[in-house]
Order: C-alpha cells, then structure tokens, then sequence
C-alpha cells in the first residue's frame, strides 16, 4: 500500500474487516478501500455527499463493488459511508490532491465554456485537449476518470482517449481507443461500451512494434478530428488523453509523438519531477507559454521547478502558444501494480470483455472452417526482395507490412481483433468490431473454435492478430 504523501490516520485503518461497520468522513477527507480477492463488498452512503473517482455516489442505495478493487470514496463536504462484508484494507486519509484536481477541471471548464461560445468555425471553438502523463501507478488513469466524470456531470460530452495499451480503460488490452463520455462514470460498470472507436495494436507493449503504434494513434488521432469538425459539442467538450507509464526512451518520444498528433493544449504531469521538468525544458523554447498554477501546495507548477520531466516537455512545447505543463501531485491512495499483478489484471480485463464486469454477460462458442477466416498480422518480414533493393543493400523488415498468418494451433488461447475493413489492405487503417478467442484449432478437421461476445456471424473475416494471449479460468 502506498502511503507516500498521504496523512493517514492510523486509528481509522480496519483493514481485513468483515463485519458492517460505519465510516464517518470529515469534509475534504477519503476511505480508500481494496476489496478482498474473491468476495464482492456491499457499500453505502447514509449521510451527507460523496463520489468515487468523480461519481457521485446516490444516498442510501447497496452499492456492490466486485473483488479486487481498489477505489476510494472522497466526500468534499463530509459523509457517513457503511460497509458490509470483507476487504483488503481500508482506512481514511485526510490529506489528498483532490482540490488541485478540481481546480485542473475548473480550468477546463472555463475552457470549455469559451470554446463554446466561439463561432464553430474558428480555431478557438475546440475546447481542451488535456494529455495525462506519468509514470506507471501514478494515478494517470484515475485523474482521466475524474477529469471526464466532472464534466459529463456538468453536461459537457468530453472524448476520453486511452493510448494505454498496457491495461486499458476502454476496451482490453493492446488497444488503443477512444469514446465520448456522456455520463460520469460507473464506479462498478466503468465506461460505457456503446460507441468506442478501437485500434487493434496487439501487444501490451508498443516496443513490439513502434511504427505501427504510432500509426494506430495517429488514425485515431485523424478519426476524431473528423467526427470533431462536424460535431461542436463534442468539440467545444475537448479530450482527456491517458498515455502509458513508460516515460523514458522511446517511451518519451512517444509521449511527444502523442502530444504532437492530438494537438494537445494541456499537459498534466502526474507525480514525476523528472518527466515534469522534462517537458518543461522542451516548452521553454516556445515562447507564450503559460504555466498555470493549479494548486495552493505540493503539485503547484512554478516557473522555477527543477523536476525533468515537466521541464523537459517544457522545453519542446516552449514554441507552442497555448500549450500549458502543469505538475500535479500523485494521489497517495494510488496502489502499486507489480508485473504479475499488472498480468492478471489484464487477465480479468480480457475475461470482463467476454463475461462483463459482474459476469452478467454470456460469451458464445463457435466452430467455423479455416477457410471462413482471413488472419493477418502487421509487421515482420522483408520489406522488399533482395533482387529489388539496390546493390549492398539488406532488406529490412516492414514494421508496418500486413502479413498473412496461416491458420495452425499457434493461435491457440490468442486474442484475436475483427477488422472493419472490407480489403486487407485497408486493415492497418481500420478500426475494430470487437474481439475473439481461440479455444481451439482442429488441424484434422481444419475447423477453428473460438469464443465471441455474442452469436452469429462475426461482422468481418478478416482478423488480426498479435501477442495477445489469454488463459480462461
Ligand atoms: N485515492 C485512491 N485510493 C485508492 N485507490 C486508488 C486511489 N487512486 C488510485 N487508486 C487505485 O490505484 C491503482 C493505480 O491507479 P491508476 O490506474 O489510476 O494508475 P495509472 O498511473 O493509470 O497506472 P498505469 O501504470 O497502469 O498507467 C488503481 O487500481 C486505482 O483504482
């Protein structure tokens, strides 16, 4: 657990409880709570006003919050939350970065507000567009959640873009995706599924294949200015971008590479000096950059702040009007993920996709000849003969090449994506339907057996796939 930066009371801690017990919340004040690891827990509000991650949550109604989550109930003006059944750890911190949060919302707020009552041709009707940047665990996806949820609240339809292939917010993993949030979001169901428009990357690394990731942001990144020029709602609403916790390296060109594609005008440095004073080296060279002070203490952004990160970022936007860095304080509620603990949870992702969040969903099995799909990979392979190249040279592999994948018990227990695209050639261009898993592959019978969220046809032949595996259980 960690307690960095938090002032936790340690009289408050009842971790491991089972019984029904009663909180009481002083104002501005949280219960940060991990449910236990196979039993769901039974929570409420009975007195005054609280929310989890920007939702608030309704008085006196049984909220039942699955096992394995790690959330917290923040109360702006004091609350009393009850109880029921066993968790991880609970206990109340007094000390949390929320109103340097909320003054980041207020901010854009005013943003949004501004871009709205600009003529919907001019560059200022788009409303902000806010990249969340920071190491792993440093609360990156949590901020994007509260960012958006205090907005749909106030009735803004703000895009939330999740470039985290890692874990995935949106979808599952190895995807980058985006989805306009019309509600504050579900503490328990998460975000909505209706209408998320998903690339298929295929791996939980961009590292497996760089190029092709950038294409992938870059599509998304044209897809929605699309859908923005012809929708000044959504436009006036702006982004919240979640990036990945890999910040050094080719990590942080990516970032850049991100900041760059989705004309971001916001930068929100989570808990990193270094990344922050990074950045903020990159911004001093363009000049009117404004760095907004955000926060009364601890994740103020001076202009003499030292951390890298931030400066570096700085330091690159510095020729870029209108592109603010602030540095934000780490949450210290914000838990700690090892590698085994980050695979499962990408594990339980992947089983949420098919089963639902609550198991509530019914995945189908199906059986089809191998001749009925058309598998694909990206990348690999020489770009061009040899005979081809001019004298001397090797020939390279084509990161970005769409290679077909003969049908043969490799695939077994991958995640497959199903493109929309009607030729294979548009494929690397193509967002995705959804998703299947390979249960089986009969190499005698030639037939493929695999498990889709629903019956039917699936919408396309055509597949792609990566390194994605899962195993049922
Ligand atoms: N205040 C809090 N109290 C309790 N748990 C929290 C709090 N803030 C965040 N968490 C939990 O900590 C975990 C890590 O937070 P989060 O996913 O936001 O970090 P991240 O920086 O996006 O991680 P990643 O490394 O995957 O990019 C999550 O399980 C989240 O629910």
């Amino acid at each position: 657990m960690a307690y960095g930066g938090t002032n936790v009371n340690p009289l408050a801690a009842t971790g491991g409880s089972t019984t029904v017990r009663q909180v009481k919340l002083d104002k501005e004040c949280e219960l940060r709570i991990e449910t236990s690891l196979d039993l769901p827990l039974r929570l409420r509000l009975l007195t005054g006003t609280a929310e989890i991650f920007g939702t608030e949550i309704p008085p006196e109604i049984w909220l039942t919050i699955p096992p394995r989550l790690k959330f917290a109930v923040f109360t702006w003006y004091g609350a009393t939350i009850e109880m029921d059944g066993p968790t991880e750890t609970d206990y109340t911190a007094d000390e949390t970065p929320m109103i340097s949060y909320i003054n980041v919302h207020a901010v854009l707020d005013g943003r949004r507000n501004r871009a709205k009552a600009s003529p919907s041709d001019s560059d200022t009707s788009q409303g902000p567009r806010v990249v969340v940047v920071g190491p792993t665990d440093s609360g990156k996806s949590t901020l994007s959640r509260m960012l958006l949820s205090w907005a749909a609240k106030q009735g803004w339809k703000p895009t939330f873009v999740d470039l985290d292939i890692g874990q995935g917010s949106i979808t599952i993993p190895g995807c980058v995706a985006a989805t306009p949030i019309e509600l504050p979001i579900d503490p328990v169901e998460g975000i909505p599924l209706e209408m998320p428009m998903v690339y298929f990357f295929g791996h939980v690394t961009p590292s497996a294949n760089i190029d092709h990731y950038k294409v992938l942001v870059k599509e998304l990144a044209q897809t929605l200015e699309k859908q923005f020029s012809g929708n000044a709602e959504s436009r006036a609403s702006g982004m919240v971008i979640n990036t990945m916790g890999w910040i050094e390296g080719v990590g942080y060109e990516l970032l850049l590479h991100a900041i760059d594609t989705f004309s971001a005008t916001v930068i929100l440095v989570l808990g990193q000096e270094k990344l922050c004073s990074m950045l903020k080296d990159v911004l001093k060279k363009r000049p009117n950059v404004d760095v907004v002070k955000l926060q009364k203490s601890g994740g103020v952004v001076s202009r003499n702040a030292k951390e890298k990160l931030c400066s570096m970022l700085k330091d690159v936007l510095k020729n870029r009007p209108n592109v603010d860095v602030v540095k934000l304080q780490k949450s210290g509620g914000v838990v700690s993920r090892n590698a085994k603990v980050r695979q499962k949870a990408r594990g339980y992702r992947i089983r949420e996709y098919f089963y639902g969040p609550s198991n509530d969903l019914s995945p189908h099995s199906n059986v089809v000849n191998f001749g009925d799909l058309f598998i694909y990979r990206i990348g690999g392979g020489p770009q061009a003969p040899r005979s081809a190249l001019p004298i001397g040279a090797e020939p390279a592999a084509d990161p970005t090449r769409l290679v077909s994948v003969s049908i043969n018990r490799d695939l077994l227990h991958l995640v497959l994506a199903v493109s929309y695209a009607n030729e294979p050639d548009q494929i690397i261009s193509s967002n995705v339907a959804g998703f299947i898993y390979v249960t089986d592959v009969d190499m005698h019978r030639k037939k493929i057996t695999y498990l889709a969220p629903c019956a039917g046809e699936l919408p396309s032949k055509y597949l792609i796939v990566g390194t994605l595996t899962w195993i049922e259980n």
